[in-house]
């Protein structure tokens, strides 16, 4: 498969190894620098895009490959307010989009579990909820994709929760959401329950961005030669 890399950071580079070790080309590595050498690509240099850029760039980085004829991967976070306009771009396109907060297994599980535990704490209303995220420093947005996705599987489910705040104070009708950035770390996500007598709490721990990458390259090769907007349900269906 002929990968198109757009954003050649830490993520494109990752990807960029595991694609090699499977025996992918790469066609072209895009970054803020050398955008014009997009214009050097025909349709059939590229079997799909693979965008991990960032929020400013990720919109412009889409619409350019879905208007080439090229299917999309995109794991940029922070620019879902186009969202509506970009899956609109690739049905009149006749395209391939495919979109995550997060490309890994364990986070996709971790969504899952995080519904039915929403679902458990809809009876005891003692419990008040909130969440924590905690990345590394060069990190753009905030709270990151993976904690909205979990925030708005949690608001599902409690019918006292109509949104998400990015703060650690309370609100009675919101989650608040707690950004923290240290370091180095690859993604760490928490939810929690608090009574006055007990916690409880879930966990999600990055250990590397092997499992971000390997994600998004397993969406690229499922991608490929399909039509439509899809997400990770698409991808692991019944298995998760
Ligand atoms: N969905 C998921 O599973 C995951 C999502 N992410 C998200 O992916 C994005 C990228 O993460 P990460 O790789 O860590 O970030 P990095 O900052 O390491 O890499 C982003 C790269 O994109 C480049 N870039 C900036 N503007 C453009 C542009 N117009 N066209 C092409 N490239 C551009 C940057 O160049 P320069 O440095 O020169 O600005 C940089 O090299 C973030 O939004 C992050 O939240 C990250 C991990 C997992
Ligand atoms: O910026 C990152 O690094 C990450 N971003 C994604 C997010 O915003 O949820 C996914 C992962 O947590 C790493």
């Amino acid at each position: 498969m002929k990968i198109l890399l757009l954003g050649y950071g830490k993520m494109g580079k990752t990807i960029e190894q595991i694609a090699l070790d499977r025996g992918h080309e790469i066609a072209g590595r895009i970054d803020i620098n050398n955008r014009t050498d997009l214009e050097s690509l025909g349709k059939s240099d590229v079997d799909v895009a693979i965008e991990f850029s960032s929020p400013e760039a990720a919109v412009d980085n889409i619409r350019d490959c879905l208007k080439r004829g090229w299917p999309v991967v995109c794991g940029t976070t922070g620019w879902l307010e186009h969202r509506t306009e970009i899956e609109e771009l690739c049905r009149q396109t006749q395209g391939g989009f495919f979109y995550a907060s997060n490309y890994s297994i364990g986070v996709n599980l971790f969504f899952r579990l995080n519904k039915i535990l929403a679902r458990f704490m809809k009876g005891y209303p003692s419990y008040h909820v909130s969440m924590t995220e905690i990345h590394h420093t060069e990190k753009k947005d905030a709270p990151s994709g993976t904690a909205i996705t979990l925030a708005e599987g949690i608001i599902e489910q409690l019918p006292d929760k109509k949104r998400w705040i990015n703060e650690a104070e309370d609100q009675s009708d919101a989650v608040s959401i707690e950004s923290l950035r240290e370091g180095t770390v690859p993604g760490t996500h928490l939810v929690r329950y608090d009574s006055d007598v007990d916690t409880i709490e879930i966990k999600h721990v990055a250990y590397s961005r092997q499992g971000f990458a390997l994600g998004a390259l397993t969406a690229g090769e499922w991608l490929v030669g399909k039509q439509g907007v899809f997400g990770m349900e698409d991808l692991l269906g019944e298995s998760i």
